[in-house]
């Protein structure tokens, strides 16, 4: 019997796959694989390290059900024509993505295999609701979230699927890469000791995460989910960007919850359908990706990357919110969603750098980095993205910083110069970072901000006002 090549992506689970539940029902061999291929690699340095624990993660929990991983490296047709032609597939199956560059590969892959005579499906196992699939009265596709959330709140995305309890493998296993020999860790060398002691990898360690936060923290949610020295948060990106959690799974522990009457479990859902906004917008504008979403923000007069730009990506900017944030990357591979839209309104504002630079700098430290979430988080806090709102805004992270961080905790705990008890976590910053950057606890703090904060707003007002003279 022909094998199924089942070419696993964003999609490290075994649990709602409609991909490997559709293989499954085939009734026939199923080949597990995944290509280090022309997207993945130009992944930055934290989410290629970040995919190799979850690929690990992933090939146990394979093994777990009498199937294995074979990993392939090499342009993705060109690799699975040659998988096709060695294990005599005539099947190959995968989960949908959606940015410009994904589904380039994607198209000339199912294109090609079709045009050879084999069967290549494609399922929906990444989002809730398809971007074709939500539409406006007229037909169009939404360009401001809160319709957007309107049209699906009360759509139902169907039922999570089991995982399989086994996989039926083929008569001979095709060769595999090794792991190690891909060196995914490479440029994460210094910072991965630090970074690895707050992942959490895996499905079954995502389901845990859910679960917990559902029992512990979803009540709160609606305040905490703001505060900055809080863990209020689901935590779940991470796992929800490779795939180890499917975002439907998160839908209906959300719907649970607010059927009992859980505080901030709309809150909840409606966060997860931003993560489906961003891919509604990522596929219908793929320019979210590379270029202004609003093209009047052409004229606006960014600069490239500069020293400023560098003391942000060091936390040396002399605004300890900003700092803080900048720092938690470093050392958590995360930032807090408040600080991520404060320290990015400060770039593209303050220091009037393009979000491009700010965006470039996230895909290379974020271990939860998803191509759609982080263009539109950038280019909402720059001001060309999808906000609904009609004015110019500029964050003053000082009056954030003391709105979501009154006991200055969030900063104290990532700024290891600010006066107060000495703290592991702050200290981690130094092990993290690159040793040229030539950076120690015992340097002094800025004693101003690199931009001053009025300053810095009113060259940004200035800017604005002369880009739109110019329109
Ligand atoms: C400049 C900037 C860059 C960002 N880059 C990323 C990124 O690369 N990857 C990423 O997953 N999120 C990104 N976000 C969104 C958000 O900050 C994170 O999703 C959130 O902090 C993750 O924490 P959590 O899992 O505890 O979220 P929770 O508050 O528990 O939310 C649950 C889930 O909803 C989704 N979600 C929540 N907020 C957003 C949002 N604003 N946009 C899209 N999805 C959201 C996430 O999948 C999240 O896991 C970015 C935001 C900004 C402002």
């Amino acid at each position: 019997m022909a094998p199924i090549l089942y070419w696993i992506r964003r999609d490290l689970r075994l649990s709602d796959n409609p991909a490997l539940t559709w293989a499954k029902a085939q009734g026939r061999p199923i080949i597990p694989v995944f290509l280090l291929d022309q997207v993945v690699e130009g992944w930055g340095a934290a989410p290629r390290w970040r995919l190799g624990l979850g690929l690990e993660a992933h090939a146990a929990a394979l093994e777990a059900v009498e199937s294995r991983l074979t990993l392939r490296r090499g342009p993705a047709l060109d690799t699975l024509r040659g998988l096709v032609a060695e294990t005599g597939a005539d099947t190959v199956v995968w989960n949908r993505l959606y940015t410009a560059d994904e589904r380039a590969r994607d198209t000339e892959v199912k294109e090609a295999l079709r045009g050879d005579g084999l069967t290549a499906r494609s399922f929906n196992g990444h989002v809730l609701f398809e971007p074709w699939t939500v539409e406006t009265g007229s037909g169009g596709f939404y360009r401001v979230y809160t319709p957007f959330w309107k049209n699906v709140r009360d759509r139902d995305p169907g039922e999570t699927l089991a995982a399989p309890a086994t996989i039926p493998a083929p008569e001979a296993w095709p060769e595999t890469d090794a792991l190690d020999d891909w060196d995914l860790g490479r440029a994460m060398r210094r910072g991965a000791d630090v970074v690895a002691q707050h992942v959490h990898v895996g499905e079954s360690s995502a389901q845990a995460r859910l679960g917990a936060f559902i029992a512990h923290k979803i009540d709160g949610y609606d305040i905490a989910r703001d505060m900055l020295a809080e863990d209020g948060t689901s935590g779940l990106s991470e796992n929800l960007t490779y795939g180890e959690i499917s975002a439907r799974t998160c839908w209906h522990a959300g719907q649970r919850a607010m059927a009992e009457g859980k505080a901030g479990a709309e809150t909840f859902l409606k966060e997860v359908v931003w993560r489906d906004f961003a891919h509604h917008l990522a596929y219908h504008t793929p320019h979210l990706t590379s270029g202004n979403w609003r093209p009047e923000w052409d004229a606006f007069p960014w600069r490239g990357d500069n020293a400023q730009a560098e003391a942000w990506r060091r936390g040396r900017t002399g605004i300890e919110v900003v700092d803080a944030g900048m720092r938690e990357m470093y050392v958590t591979g995360r930032m807090h969603n408040r600080a991520r839209m404060l320290v990015a309104s400060y770039l593209t504002k303050h220091l009037m750098t393009h979000w491009r630079v700010g965006c470039d700098w996230f895909a290379d430290c974020l271990i939860d980095w998803d191509p759609a979430s982080n263009a539109m988080g950038w280019q909402w806090a720059a001001g060309s993205g999808p906000d609904a709102a009609p004015f110019f805004r500029i964050f003053n992270p000082e009056t954030q910083g003391e709105k979501f961080d009154p006991k200055g905790r969030y900063r104290r705990r990532w700024v290891a110069e600010l006066p107060g008890p000495e703290n592991a976590d702050a200290l981690a910053f130094y092990d993290a970072i690159p040793r040229s950057w030539d950076m120690g606890p015992g340097d002094a703090y800025p004693t101003a901000p690199i931009v001053g904060l009025s300053e810095g707003r009113q060259r940004a007002l200035d800017a604005y006002a002369q880009r739109d003279a110019t329109e």
